[in-house]
């Protein structure tokens, strides 16, 4: 990645007719950046990426690619792509043909498209299924071919729109995974949306955490993960205790950041409510008088503790947040 910028928007703003939407979005993505919108359901994700597709008009503002406004342009004018949550392919072609049909358009020589979908099928890891009807695949397989024909288009700046929601849980993985690596290797611009937070930490170079329409910060995962802005994005974005130590005063520390000890002292003490083996790690409960607190320690820490024993618990990092 280097610091050119791809993308950029400008103080953009597009509200429906109801008043619903975004408002004055500013944001910046380099070229070869992974850059995802995050969020809860309908907080303008969709809405930020239909407008730089081309499929919404916006308000106010500008929204630029290689510096050039975009904003008038038609989608298919664009030097943009997008995925969809639903895989978007005709159902009466073959692969080969939802491939082919963007290349003809654009007036590609018969002989290149062929070897351009060669080398996409291998890409996306699906030799040999030119002659497949969408039908005859699961939804990861036309999921591939879905990113296989936005990839064929080269665009500057692709768009993913909850590609691998439908998916199930290990098939997404590994779709994260592959998109990655295939992202890092052509070194393209992507923007990303997803409702997720944990695809968001692992697939993204940078991830803009939304709230009703507007942007709450804008970080790398481990920028939004340890310095969360505002108490709405530690609340997002992992697990966070919020202690509430005096009226409209919390204090928020993440479960795996408390240290817990026997006998009383610490930042804070209390009862053992409950230990839970959760694979990896355990979670250990802990009644305080401001309410309960959980802690992450390992299996063989949480071995030495019993269920209504006295503790006390450290705090390696916390921080303050008011109402
Ligand atoms: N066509 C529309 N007409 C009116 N309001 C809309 C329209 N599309 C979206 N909205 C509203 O605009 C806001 C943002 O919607 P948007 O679809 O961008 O959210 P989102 O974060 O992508 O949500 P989701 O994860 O559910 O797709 C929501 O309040 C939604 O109800």
């Amino acid at each position: 990645m280097n610091e050119t910028i791809k993308l950029e928007i400008q103080n953009m703003t597009k509200l429906y007719k109801n008043g619903d939407g975004v408002k004055n979005i500013n944001l910046k993505v380099r070229q070869g950046e992974l850059m995802t919108l995050l969020g809860p359901s309908g907080c303008g994700k969709t809405t930020i990426l239909r407008t730089i597709g081309g499929f919404l008009e916006c308000n106010a503002g500008a929204i630029l690619i290689d510096g050039k406004d975009i904003a008038d342009l038609p989608p298919e004018k664009r030097p943009t792509a997008m995925v969809f949550q639903s895989y978007n392919l005709w159902p009466h072609m073959t692969v080969f043909d939802n491939l082919a049909f963007g290349l003809k358009l654009r007036k590609v020589p018969k002989a290149e498209i062929a070897d351009r979908i060669l080398d996409v099928l291998n890409l996306v890891k699906m030799p040999g299924t030119e002659k497949k009807y969408p039908n005859q695949m699961s939804g990861g397989q036309q999921q591939r071919i879905a990113i296989a024909r936005s990839l064929l288009l080269k665009p500057e700046v692709l768009l993913l729109d909850e590609p691998f929601s439908a998916l199930d849980a290990k098939i997404r993985m590994q779709m994260r995974e592959e998109l990655r690596k295939i992202q890092t290797d052509l070194d393209i611009t992507v923007v990303f949306v997803t409702h997720d937070q944990e695809e968001a930490m692992a697939l993204s170079d940078s991830t803009v955490v939304m709230n009703k329409g507007s942007i709450e910060q804008i970080g790398s995962p481990y920028e939004v993960y340890h310095h969360p802005a505002s108490r709405y994005v530690a609340d997002f974005i992992g697990e966070m205790n919020f202690i509430e130590t005096q009226a409209g005063m919390h204090t928020a520390v993440r479960p795996e950041n408390i240290r817990v000890e026997k006998g009383g002292g610490g930042d804070l003490e209390g009862q053992v409510r409950n230990i839970m083996m959760l694979g990896h790690y355990t979670e250990m409960v802990v009644q305080t008088r401001f309410g309960i607190v959980k802690a992450f320690v390992s299996g063989s820490e949480a071995d030495l503790f019993k269920r209504g024993e006295h503790v006390a618990l450290y705090f390696s990092d916390s921080r303050q947040f008011s109402e």
